[in-house]
Formats: structure tokens, sequence, C-alpha cells
């Protein structure tokens, strides 16, 4: 039965790949089409854009990044590169990107975009236009430092019982996987300080919530590399679609909850404009939601409660999980540097003394090794690790011109690993951010909240957030990371995520897409989903035949060698026992996973 499959899937793939790549370029204007003539391309003749497209529809996302690094290494910093059809550049060099995002007339994002929207609709994150300027315009106000001031008390109470959770789970020296904790508490600061409403995520309200967030960021990166899933109905039909669309589902329930609960807040109140502590203070800025709620109610033309959810969706997300795994690995990286983690609470110390109160504006400004701490760690783990713009109109390069239509890419992870702009860059070292003549060095080479117009709105509210609850951290607790920083993978998703596989044979993880592509419930990056009678099944097949064979193929003296030497492996079940232990092993420090944090009271 599976053959006759596998012929069906790789001829209605070629056909698809073939028809996709011959339609793109014919309707594209000639310029468009000649871009390889001139900028370094991977992909000057149409078999290689198949093979390309092939390539990294097939790569693992714990590969992906390493795979552009080399395309870099190997091309030099701007790289053209087709995809069935869609034209890339891949974007390197700091002068090229300060073209780029510093020019207002290119501020739309790539087509890869488009596959959030059933999602996040046409929230800040997506829209165009017009409406992104009058929405960044009305929304950046609620990022005002004002603003950032009266969300410090429950940006604080969160950090604590997040630093309470944590020594409670670690009693007894226990390991503990710390991310779920940081995206929890992440979600109980967003939903309290910018939509104004508790919804107790610590106490284990929300995992749905942040399960299904990740569900739904796999899935999307699976169809921005998988040409395949690029059609609506196919995605639709797909596995990974199925998983998008049911997650979807979760996160918008989720957020029509947020919103109802913040009306009924406001009608209990009294007031259906104004928030009760708000009204205290007259000059006092609004939070996100209730500015959003207002607007509403006063100019319904221009805001409708479709409108107020898309800009819930975009920010609850991009609001919660960027910074919390900017926190999972600030913390993984402390605990992997006692040196720095001493120095950063040494500094706490000298603002706090033995003091428990909540840290003030003043208090976070006077941090500022913990600041270099987290930059660095921004650095070398982007939270975002790419993002691309879509070329209106010409662009000029240092060196090149760049059609219209094109999609420019930029990689974070990748850029900020620039030899020439970070000594050392593999090496954790917060002082460079303490360097003040590296400031000008780091311009566009340093952008994990990107850089331009449409950088990130929440950079200010998300450094305050973090150092709030790290820096809570370290005066409660020492922590202690197993393993070493060489054995942090990451994988390319939507944001990047601490791989925690075994590592995928890439034969086994192709067979893992061709079974995914027809529905079987295999999730191909969380081996939790997997099917594992069916790994079991294989590998005791692979191993008995294995054993079998290699006894065959030796002479008998050879076999009988454990009738007169001490043997460990008698007999063949002995033999079979003592490799299955030897696969299962685990290398000490080898998987240094959010899952090997050890946190110590002092
Ligand atoms: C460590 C934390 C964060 C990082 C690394 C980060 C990074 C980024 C990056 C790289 C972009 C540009 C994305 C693109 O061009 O496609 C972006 C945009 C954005 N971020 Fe953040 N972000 C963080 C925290 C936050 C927070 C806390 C919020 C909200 C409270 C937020 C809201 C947004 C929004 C709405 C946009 C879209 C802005 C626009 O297009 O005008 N981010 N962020």
């Amino acid at each position: 039965m599976l053959e006759p499959n596998l012929v069906y899937v790789v001829l209605i793939l070629t056909t698809i790949l073939i028809s996709c790549a011959i339609w793109s370029r014919l309707r594209k204007p000639l310029e468009y089409r000649r871009i390889s003539s001139h900028v370094p391309s991977l992909t000057k003749n149409l078999w290689n854009e198949m093979l390309f497209s092939c390539t990294i529809a097939m790569k693992h996302p714990k590969d992906l990044l390493p795979f552009f690094k080399e395309i870099f290494q190997n091309n030099g910093p701007v790289v053209h590169a087709n995809i069935t059809g869609r034209s890339y550049v891949l974007l390197n060099d700091p002068d090229d990107i300060k073209i780029l995002l510093s020019s207002t007339s290119y501020i739309n994002k790539g087509p890869e975009y488009e596959m959030l929207k059933p999602w996040l609709n046409d929230g800040l994150l997506l829209s165009k236009g017009l409406k992104w300027q009058n929405r960044r315009k009305l929304l950046t106000n609620t990022f005002h430092f004002k603003t950032l001031d009266m969300y410090n008390p429950a940006v604080n109470k969160h950090a604590k019982v997040f630093a309470k959770n944590l020594l409670d789970a670690c009693v007894d020296n226990k390991e503990i996987s710390i991310s779920e904790y940081v995206t929890l508490c992440s979600l109980d600061i967003i939903c309290e300080t910018i939509m104004g409403t508790e919804m107790n995520a610590q106490k284990g309200k929300s995992v749905q919530y942040v399960h299904s967030i990740k569900s739904a960021c796999r899935s999307v990166i699976d169809r921005i590399f998988k040409f395949w899933l690029w059609n609506d109905l196919i995605y639709r039909i797909s596995n990974s679609g199925r998983t998008f669309f049911t997650s979807i589902k979760v996160l918008h329930e989720f957020t029509d909850n947020v919103i109802k609960r913040k009306q009924s807040l406001l009608k209990n109140s009294g007031n259906q404009k104004v928030q009760p502590e708000i009204k205290l203070e007259k000059n006092r800025p609004k939070s996100f939601l209730d500015l959003l709620l207002d607007v509403l109610n006063e100019n319904p033309d221009q805001m409708t409660i479709r409108d107020i959810r898309e800009e819930v969706d975009t920010f609850l997300f991009e609001g919660h999980d960027t910074s919390s795994i900017a926190m999972t690995m600030t913390i993984l990286l402390l605990g992997l540097h006692q040196d720095i983690q001493d120095h950063a609470r040494e500094e706490l110390y000298s603002i706090f003394g033995d003091s428990d109160r909540d840290a003030t504006m003043e208090d976070l400004n006077a941090m500022r090794y913990l600041d270099a701490v987290i930059k660095e760690t921004l650095r070398l783990y982007p939270s975002v690790p790419s993002f691309t713009r879509e070329l209106n109109t010409t662009l000029q390069l240092k060196k090149y011109t760049i059609p219209p239509m094109t999609t420019m890419a930029i990689f974070p992870y990748i850029l900020h690993r620039n030899e020439n702009i970070y000594p050392k860059p593999e090496e954790f070292i917060p002082e460079r951010f303490l360097d003040e003549e590296n400031k000008s060095k780091f311009l566009f080479g340093y952008i994990p909240f990107s850089a331009g117009a449409r950088n990130c709105i929440g950079q200010k509210y998300a450094m305050n957030q973090m150092k709030t609850v790290i820096s809570t951290v370290l005066r409660n607790a020492k922590i202690v990371s197993s393993g070493c920083k060489e054995d942090i993978k990451i994988s390319m998703q939507l944001l990047i995520r601490i791989e925690s596989l075994p590592k995928f044979d890439d034969f086994f993880y192709l067979m893992l897409n061709i079974v995914n592509l027809f529905g079987r419930t295999v999730d191909v990056t969380e081996m939790i989903d997997l099917n594992v009678y069916g790994v079991v099944l294989i590998s005791l097949v692979g191993l008995i035949s294995y054993a079998i064979w290699s006894r065959l193929r030796m002479p008998l003296e050879y076999r009988q060698i454990s009738s007169h030497v001490p043997s460990a492996t008698k007999t063949f079940w002995s033999e079979m026992q003592m490799l299955w232990k030897m696969a299962m092993l685990k290398p000490k420090g080898t998987y240094a996973n959010e899952k090997v944090f050890k946190l110590m009271i002092f």
C-alpha cells in the first residue's frame, strides 16, 4: 500500500512545484526575473530553484539557522534565492539592513505573514499602509514611560509569585523545567498590565492557551518552509493546518474571554470609559485595552469589536511569548555562568540590600549590569530569529539594485554572530554592552527588536518586565543549569524554541513529513505526540537484525569468545539489553534543554 502512495506524493509535489515556479516566474516583470543575473544567487535556473525549495522544505527546524548561516558564509552577505517562484534576497550586512529598515518606503511585511492572518487578522504586526500608521500612532501612547510606571506593581506582584512557584517546585534539590513557569508568569503580567484584567495563569488557569500558542507557531513555520502547504486548501486538509485551526480556536476563545472580562469590569465600576484606579489621577495615561474600548465607545466608525480582537490577539501573543523565551534563555545562561550571575546579584544587593521591596522604575534604571546580561542574551538568542519585508519599489543597496516584489529576509540570529562586530561571537560576554564605544558599532548590527518605523512597540515594556522578573529570581535563589552552552540547540520557529529532542535522523524526519501530509497524527517537532509504539517497534526490529547480521558474518571463534573470556553479553538477550542501554545512555551534560534547571535557595 505504501509504495503507490509514495509515488503519488512525489508526483503531486513535483507537479505543484514546477507549476508554481513557472506560473510565478511568468507573472513577474522581467527585471524581477533577472535579479539572479547581478545578485549572488542560489537558484540561477529552474532546476536549482526546485532543488532549493525541496531542501529547505525538508530541513528540520533545528537545522534551519545553521543552514542559512552557511549560505551567508559561502555566498556573502547579500544572497538571492527563489522558492517555487517567490523571490527572496537574504541580507546580512548591517549597512544594507540600515538602508532597508530605516526607510519608511519598505514597511510592508513579507508574504509569509499572510499565513498568520487567520489568527492575528489585521493587528498591528500584520497591518499595512494607513491602517498601520493610525494604529501605531494610537497605541504608541500606551507604552509611554508614565504608563509603564503604572504597570510596575502588577509586574512585581507576578514576579514574586513566579519566584515562589519556582522555589516550591525545586524542593529537595529537584531539577525542573522552567519554560512553562516563565510563560505563565509572562501571560499573567501582560493580562493584568496592558489588558487590565487578571487571568491567574500562574494558578494553572491558562495552560491550554500556552500550548495552543506553541502548536500554532509550529504549524505556521511548517507552512512557511513547505511550499506545498502554501495552498490554502492543501493546508486546511493537512495535519499541520488542522492543528493550526484547532489551536487558533482556543486562542480566539481566550482573547474573547479577556475582552469580556474587561468590559464587565468597566461596567461594574459604573463608568464605561475610565478604570476606577485611573480616575484618581486625571492626567494618568490610559492602558492599552482601556484606550481601545474608549475609542469603540466614542467613535464606533473608527474601531469595531473585531478591530479590538485582532489587536488583543496580536499583543497577547507578541507581548508574552517573545519575552518569556528571552527570560528563559537569560535564566538558563545565568545558571551556566556562575561568575556573571554573582556579578548581577552583587549589583542587585547594592540597589536593594536585604530588603524584599518591589523594584521601582529608578531601581530598574540602576540595573545596568542586568540590562547588559539581557541584551547579550538577546544577541545570542533573539526571540524573533528572522523577519521579512516586501518591496513596493526598487531598493538600492550598497552594491545591488533590488526590484519591487522581492521579499527581503533578515536573520538577527545570524547577524548577531558577525565576528567583525562581536569578537568571540559565540561567547556570553555581557560586558560588550557596557562599553560605550561599542554603541555605534552595534547600530543595525544589533536588532533583536528590529529597527526603524516597524520596530517593536513593546521594547521598553519588555525590558522593564524582564529586569523585574529576573531580578526577583536572583534576589531569592541561586540558579544552576546542567550541561553547557554548546549543548543548547535552537529550533527556528516563528520565535526561537530550545530544541529538547534527541537528534532526528534526516531520513526519519523526511518520512515523518510524508506521513504528516497524509494526516496521521505525528508531530514532527515534539516527541510527545510521536507514535511511540511505531518507534519502539522499528528500533527493536533494527536491533535484532543488527545483532543477527553481525553474528553471522563473523568467524565461529569470534562468536565463541564469550565462552572463555568474562563477558557482559553471554546470551543474545543480554546483548540486546546492553545495546539498548547504551543507546539510551544520556551523556552527562548533553542536553542543556529547559528541563535541567536547578534552583537552590541560598
Ligand atoms: C524580548 C521581548 C521582545 C522581542 C525580542 C520583540 C521583538 C520584536 C521584533 C523583532 C519585531 C519586528 C517583527 C517584524 O518585523 O516582523 C517586533 C514587533 C512587534 N512587537 Fe515585539 N518583541 C518583544 C516584546 C514585545 C512586547 C512585550 C510587546 C507588547 C506588549 C510587543 C509587541 C510588538 C508588536 C505589536 C509588534 C509589531 C509592531 C509593528 O509592526 O508596528 N513585543 N517585536
